[in-house]
């Protein structure tokens, strides 16, 4: 099922073009500036200027194409999906990323803690309303902690980098593309054509995407019942697939729900590649935001947790609905009841087909306001 999200005004699509310096700074939806260079001096993602990143990152490219295969996804997959290394807070972990230097990004040299939040605080800035997707920033890349002993110390080419998808042709728009000569996979009649072990229009859920920190920060999220809506969800397992949503490859393999995710994956990319920067966030300032971010959603969590078995529905459905009746508590707290608006929210809540029972709303608000008050 697909949550309907307010489609906000889609913003300048921004092109990788060269850009004359003279030209101002492109400013993005609602007013995030655009650099017109990177932290280096020269356009984000080219791969191939002169830089103190280039050869490192061709390197890294290099070792990535030749042993990302089918077979070698296939059995990370089943061995990461067990989720069986560590337990540990979503705060937690972005400190753990404090150490950490991604060597595939040649826009960026910085600790990962500081990309998540200048992703999250730019795109806060331009849309404040979406927390859902101030979230999706903050975790979207925590999956790098796959470099780190105790998640298996993984080398850098099995977590970072673009993904694309294995077990079909690899695409000519894929960074470094040239490497992929020596993967075994490219000269196997079974992956190496536009469908390989696919079909069409099969949704990219179906597809086994190169593993990294994309993939396992979704397994993770999944497994713990989050209550993302699916483009978040979408976000974080796709939002390195630069094939797919800047070079717009691979669109056979997609269904409705990637077209209509995909969307919001275009927005996210422009925050997540254009603040890329040598300007620091100040952690402490920030911090207790993005707390109260996660215990919000770790409320909702256990809501839905509450309301699945009893109303077997999924996550995906109930978080609006229960977001609705949180909206709805927060106004009679402040107003007098007999407020239109309320009325209104009311009967949009029994408009919920499967919530036929006034007794079941009450209830929900019950929990919902003592988790208020807690
Ligand atoms: O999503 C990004 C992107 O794909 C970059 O190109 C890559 O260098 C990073 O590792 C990844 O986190
Ligand atoms: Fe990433």
């Amino acid at each position: 099922m697909t949550i309907l999200i307010e489609q906000p005004e889609f913003g300048i699509e921004v092109e990788e073009k060269k850009v004359p310096n003279s030209e101002k700074d492109l400013v993005l939806d609602g007013g995030f500036v655009q650099p017109h260079a990177n932290a280096f001096g020269h356009n984000f993602r080219d791969y191939e200027a002169e830089s103190e990143r280039q050869e490192g990152v061709e390197i890294f490219y290099k070792t990535n194409h030749i042993n990302q295969t089918y077979e070698f996804v296939k059995k990370m997959r089943e061995e990461y999906g067990k989720l069986d290394k560590v337990e540990m807070s979503i705060w937690e972990c972005c400190e753990l990323l404090n150490n950490v230097v991604d060597e595939s990004d040649p826009d960026l040299d910085e600790p990962q803690i500081e990309h998540l939040l200048q992703t999250a605080e730019a795109i806060r800035k331009d849309y404040p309303n979406e927390d859902w997707l101030h979230l999706t920033a903050l975790i979207h890349d925590l999956g790098k902690v796959l470099l780190l002993p105790s998640f298996g110390e993984l080398p850098q080419w099995a977590v970072v980098g673009d993904t694309y998808p294995v077990g079909c042709a690899f695409d000519e728009s894929i960074v470094h593309h040239k490497y992929f000569k020596e993967n075994p996979d490219y000269n196997n009649p079974a992956y190496n054509t536009k469908f390989g072990v696919y079909e069409k229009g099969c949704g990219l859920d179906n597809v086994f995407m190169s593993w990294g920190h994309d993939d396992y920060m979704y397994l993770v999220a999944k497994e713990n019942k989050s209550t993302l809506p699916s483009a978040g969800l979408f976000i974080v397992r796709y939002h390195s697939f630069y094939a797919l949503h800047r070079a717009g490859a691979y669109k056979h393999l997609m269904n409705e729900e990637d077209e209509e995710n995909l969307k919001w994956l275009k927005i996210f990319n422009k925050y997540d590649l254009y603040s890329k920067s040598k300007v620091r966030i100040d952690v402490e300032k920030v911090k207790p935001y993005y707390l109260s971010l996660i215990e919000k959603a770790k409320q909702l969590d256990s809501l839905t947790k509450l309301y699945r078995p009893y109303l077997r529905r999924s996550t995906q459905e109930l978080v609006p609905v229960l977001k609705q009746i949180g909206v709805l508590i927060n106004k009679m707290i402040r107003c007098n009841e007999t407020d239109m608006e309320i009325e209104i929210l009311k009967s949009s809540l029994v408009d919920e087909p499967w919530l036929l029972d006034q007794s079941v709303i009450n209830s929900t608000m019950v929990q919902v306001l003592e988790l208020l008050v807690q």
